[in-house]
């Protein structure tokens, strides 16, 4: 099984809102690989952080891949907002609503990467139906709506599961909750190869390259691409 490279994607949820785009600007010089950006809606999850137009601000201040999460319910009526301010990876729960597959056909049909999220209490079995309308995976390693949080290990075992389901297909594995140098290998072992880190990589003082780095190292050479 050929091995994915790691990607480190920093969550601007735990930046200075106050110089967002010089924020941004940042981590993708300190070399973010993604760029993570946390909807939340006050319903689904309970907190609000921003919609399309901080997005749009966001996109205007990389050129990375920005990875949008999107946690509200619904979901299908913003997927075009979110598409239309820069988005390239738009991931919806699986917890959100009744209709999954369509929101993954409606995320492909705006020509973006489509992503399903899944919180700690949701079995893997959910993303089995709809792997053929996925590009990415997200296993919730805490429960969403806040940064910050304490990294859970019981979801390594689904990464692990998830893992052998998607064997041979073009799909990744990402990871979102807690990532520190320490749980980062945990992660990359158990087969994520996307890691969200927000408050390790914003909260570590002003250079960001150190922790990018950091996590980037200690999960490859977790999974033997680094001596
Ligand atoms: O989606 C979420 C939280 O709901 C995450 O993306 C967090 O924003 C990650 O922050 P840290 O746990 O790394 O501080
Ligand atoms: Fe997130």
């Amino acid at each position: 099984m050929p091995i994915s490279p790691v990607l480190v994607a920093p969550s601007v949820l735990a930046c200075d809102f106050g110089r967002l785009a010089e924020e941004v600007r940042a981590v993708d010089q300190a070399g973010a690989d993604w760029i993570h950006v946390d909807i939340m809606d006050g319903h689904f999850v309970p907190n609000i952080s921003f919609g399309p137009d901080i997005t749009r601000v966001i996109r205007k201040a990389t050129g990375k891949p920005l990875d949008v999460h999107l946690m509200i319910a619904p979901t299908d009526p913003y997927l075009q907002a979110f598409a239309e301010a820069g988005a390239d990876v738009i991931t919806v729960h699986a917890e959100a609503g009744p209709h999954l597959h369509r929101s993954l056909q409606a995320i492909r049909a705006l020509g973006k990467k489509a992503g399903v999220a899944i919180n700690p209490g949701t079995p893997e079995s959910v993303v089995e139906p709809v792997l053929d309308m996925v590009d990415l995976i997200l296993v919730m390693t805490v429960n969403p709506g806040f940064g910050g949080q304490k990294f859970l290990e019981a979801p390594l075992e689904k990464i692990r599961r998830l893992r052998a389901m998607t064997a041979g297909r073009d799909i990744l594995i990402e990871v979102d909750g807690g990532i520190t140098v320490e749980t980062a290998p945990l992660a990359a072992e158990a087969g994520a190869s996307v890691l969200v880190a927000g408050s390790a990589v914003f909260g570590k003082g002003p250079d960001y390259a150190k922790p990018i780095d950091a996590i980037r190292a200690a999960a490859e050479r977790a999974t033997g691409l680094w001596a």
